[in-house]
């Protein structure tokens, strides 16, 4: 009976179902199988996440977003508010407490999270973007003030570079609320749209279902498509149902392509090799000015565009280099370094990997209370600031 609630309540989800299993609290079980009451199983999980926030094990280092900023009242405020979108902390907060670890610990369950669960996630969403204040100004790709030269002329230390944004279908949830209808509704419509795109930006999509195995290892080695190996998001419920409704569109060139159903319901990139920013951006920004004619997409007044992870707010805007730093990155300010630029390092196979071979992903950390124009300079200057001092520390 016990394990039917848990199936009941977190269809799809093991990480719910173990911890079902290894729940030892004898009250709490009580209730629910005197109770046969599906309403005590998702309470009882609900309390089984925060106690696992408030007691991390020990072997994990806990300083999320999330551990500093829901506190026991608001956490009692808000613990039984549902969405219009039938979204609940328990959808938030998840991934956060089951990844103790984490650096932000909260999604937005649907769009519709931002307003309902507003007491926690303005308070994140604040301290991660370092704002006081929630008042995101409109969009500004400010395209014709792009006039960067390259960054890197010379081709020696720019390996690529590529700039993304996030976008969501503003009657749809997040990933924690969707059904598998849900996600073959919004490929259908998102797939509709691409296909409209024209000239360099004309392209095919490949879903991920029915995709060969050695095809998705290298498009993802060669850093263009996504994978489900991430366990932030798999605790959010990101790989629920996995790979339906997945996929990617892309130009026969590869510079222009779109995720369907990944993190976000759509992300559009825009990529080459060597260190034109200028011809990268203004790739995307003619895309997205495109596709907006076709989709509408989630916003709201203060928080820009909306997306399932507060961290993506905004701009929703990643700019970033694959960039050869062997030097600066050993030294102990390497860190110091990047937040006086606002722009954050990575890995080169993307967020929670390492370097490989001193390359490192260089990218603007700043997406809210700032435009789009803007944080494209940020990461610009962010970027040759870092040319600089790498060039100093080579003696160059
Ligand atoms: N400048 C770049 N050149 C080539 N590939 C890149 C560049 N920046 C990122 N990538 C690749 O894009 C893929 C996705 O990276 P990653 O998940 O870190 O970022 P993201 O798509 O911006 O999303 P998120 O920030 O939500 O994780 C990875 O394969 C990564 O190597």
């Amino acid at each position: 009976m016990y394990a039917r609630y848990s199936r009941e309540v977190d269809k799809n989800r093991e990480t719910a179902k173990t911890s079902i299993q290894e729940e030892d609290g004898a009250a709490s079980q009580q209730a629910i199988v005197n109770g046969d009451d599906l309403k005590a199983a998702v309470d009882q999980e609900l309390m089984r996440l925060w106690n696992r926030l408030q007691n991390p094990p020990p072997e994990m280092h806990c300083n999320s977003l999330l551990k500093r900023h829901l506190t026991q009242e608001l956490f009692d405020d808000l613990k039984h508010k549902k969405t219009r979108f039938g979204g609940t902390l328990k959808d938030c907060i998840r991934s956060g407490c089951e990844n103790v670890d984490s650096g932000v610990g909260i999604y937005a369950c649907d769009p519709d999270g931002y307003t309902v669960f507003a007491p926690v996630l303005d308070a994140v969403i604040k301290d991660y973007h370092k704002v006081d204040k929630l008042n995101h100004p409109e969009p500004d790709f400010g395209e014709e003030k792009v006039d960067f030269p390259n960054l890197d002329p010379s081709g020696e230390m720019i390996v690529s570079t590529r700039v993304r944004v996030g976008r969501s279908h503003d009657s749809y949830g997040f990933p924690p609320v969707l059904s598998k209808e849900d996600r073959i509704d919004m490929e259908k419509k998102t797939v509709e749209a691409l296909k409209t795109l024209k000239d360099d930006l004309k392209g095919t999509y490949y879903p991920l279902e029915g995709m060969s195995k050695e095809d998705q290892k290298k498009l993802t080695e060669d850093h263009f498509l996504f994978n489900d190996s991430d366990r932030f998001l798999r605790a959010a419920g990101g790989y629920d149902d996995w790979p339906t409704g997945r996929g990617i569109f892309h130009t026969d060139d590869k510079k222009f392509l779109a995720w369907v159903n990944e993190e976000d319901h759509m992300r559009f990139i825009s990529m080459q090799m060597g260190g034109d920013l200028k011809e990268v951006y203004k790739r995307l920004v003619k895309a997205i000015r495109e596709l907006e004619k076709k989709l509408t997409f989630a916003k709201r007044d203060g928080l820009g565009y909306l997306t399932f992870c507060p961290s993506n707010l905004g701009t929703t805007l990643r700019a970033s280099v694959h960039i050869k730093i062997p030097k600066l990155a050993a030294t102990p300010d390497f860190k110091a370094f990047c937040d006086k630029y606002n722009i954050q390092a990575r890995g080169i196979h993307g967020e929670h990997t390492e370097s490989v071979g001193g390359v490192y992903d260089i990218s603007n950390k700043r997406r809210l209370g700032l435009t789009e124009y803007e944080a494209i300079l940020e990461m610009k200057n962010g970027v040759e600031a870092v040319i600089k001092k790498e060039k100093e520390l080579s003696g160059k």
